[in-house]
């Protein structure tokens, strides 16, 4: 194997250049392992502009196609209209499947969404000599809030601590603090701000040793039912009446479509123990995820939620409840090249006026693009369209 006398990483600061840094990097890789990087090194990134903030041991960039859903009525508290919505996926028949439920949620006078809580959570994890230290430990936070949400938000201009929930096993303490973040996702702002709070808290109350920053009760990129009662990033739900004739014209019907959700997306999930009482949010999370910047690994949780269905005379009314849907329009990747184009789409790009609005129109836009995937693929499966529309779609077959 070819050895470099100089570390990888350290190459930035050596040649004082990423995009050369890089070059390098690739060289040396293609020696050592044979592998041709052409494609990866095109990028339209400069590569100066993401490390230190995205990357690290930069090599260059791939890409993922993109295309749009839309034009999707959306009737929300911050978004209000028809929107284009970016979709970065590589499964054929993803996009036209979105597409076919924006159609039929748009014609039938749009999805309503509402943001019902919002809130970044980091659950630093203490250890008290016993129980009762614990108990007095959680009783003292309690009575000192201030005091420790002024520690918290001397690290952020848009950072402010809610709410502090706090969890006892045995002389083990969670305190599971809940930030609103302003336009950002925020779980670097929350971390930065839990930090500063629990060294303050230590050093007021040192019987208390924080064992780790974040104690897996936040909860950050793992299926969890905290979230999912709690809420994590953006609580949100849509719904939408669909109209009868329209799922007639395709061959269906608002009882039969229900007859789908009701055994599948809720006995199917109870069966499977499943967190996911639904068909494919994180098909919709995923695509928005990755064409718009955001953390794609929190897709975990933001893709957990509920689908509803009710027949009625007039149509099939459905909503989606999304408990844990963590998204930003500032900071992470939302500021690269394509990303803040794919933001702009949707009209969210950057920050909100005042703080905190764009990410919440972008929240009830991704709840309705859900909303139109989730419809579409019920209406697909009650119709038996499943593997034909993916052999067709998904394996070029004419
Ligand atoms: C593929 C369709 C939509 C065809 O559906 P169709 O009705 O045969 O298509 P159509 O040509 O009659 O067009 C109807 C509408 O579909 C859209 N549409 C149609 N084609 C396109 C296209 N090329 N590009 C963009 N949009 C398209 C478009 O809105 C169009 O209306 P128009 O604009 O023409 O008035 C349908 O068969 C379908 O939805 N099938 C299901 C596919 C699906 O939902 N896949 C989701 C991923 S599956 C998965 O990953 C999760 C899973 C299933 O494993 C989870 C689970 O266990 O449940
Ligand atoms: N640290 C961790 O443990 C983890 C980090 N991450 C990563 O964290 C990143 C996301 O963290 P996040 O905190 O969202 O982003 P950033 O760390 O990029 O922070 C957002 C920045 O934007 C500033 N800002 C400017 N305008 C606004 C506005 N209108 N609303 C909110 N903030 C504004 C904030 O300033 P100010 O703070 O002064 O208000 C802050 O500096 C992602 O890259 C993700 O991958 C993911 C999981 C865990």
């Amino acid at each position: 194997m070819f050895l470099m006398e100089v570390k990888l990483h350290e190459l930035d600061k050596l040649y004082g250049d990423a995009n050369k840094a890089a070059e390098a990097r690739r060289q040396y890789l293609e020696k050592a392992t044979g592998a041709k990087l052409e494609n990866i090194g095109k990028t339209i990134i400069d590569l100066n502009t993401v490390v230190g903030r995205n990357i690290e041991n930069v090599i260059g960039a791939v890409q993922i196609p993109v295309g749009v859903a839309g034009p999707l009525l959306v009737r929300g508290d911050y978004a209000n209209g028809y929107f284009y919505v970016p979709l970065a996926t590589t499964e054929g028949a993803l996009v036209a499947s979105v597409n076919r439920g924006a159609k039929l949620v748009t014609e039938s006078g749009g999805a309503r969404a509402k943001v019902l809580k919002d809130g970044m959570a980091r659950a630093p994890l203490f250890k008290l000599p016993s129980l009762v230290d614990a108990v007095e430990f959680v009783n003292w936070v309690m009575q000192h809030f201030e005091e420790v949400k002024k520690a918290a938000e001397s690290t952020t201009r848009h950072g402010r601590l809610k709410e502090i929930q706090p969890f006892v096993v045995g002389n083990y303490v969670w305190l599971r603090m809940v930030f609103s973040t302003g336009d950002a996702m925020g779980m670097n702002m929350a971390t930065i701000a839990a930090d500063a709070a629990a060294r303050y808290i230590q050093e007021e109350f040192p019987k208390a040793r924080l064992v780790a920053l974040s104690g897996n009760m936040c909860v950050d990129k793992k299926p969890n039912s905290v979230n999912f009662l709690l809420g994590r990033g953006k609580t949100v739900v849509a719904e939408a009446l669909i109209r009868r004739e329209q799922l007639e014209k395709l061959g269906t019907t608002p009882e039969a479509v229900h007859e789908v959700n009701i055994s599948k997306n809720l006995v199917g999930s109870a069966l499977a123990h499943s967190y996911g009482f639904n068909a494919h949010f994180a098909n919709i999370i995923t695509a928005v995820f990755i064409a718009t910047g955001q953390d794609v690994a929190q897709v975990v949780e933001s893709s957990m939620g509920i689908t509803t269905t009710e027949p009625r005379e007039e149509g099939l009314y459905i909503s989606v409840f999304l408990p844990s849907l963590e998204v930003g329009t500032v900071g992470g990747g939302t500021g690269l090249p394509t990303q803040r184009e794919a933001l702009e789409l949707l009209g969210v790009a950057g920050p909100g006026n005042p703080p905190g609005t764009n990410a919440l129109k972008f929240a009830e836009i991704i709840a309705a693009a859900v909303l139109a995937g989730e419809l579409n693929l019920l209406v697909a499966l009650a119709r038996n369209e499943l593997a034909s529309a993916h052999k067709k779609l998904g394996r070029g077959a004419k």
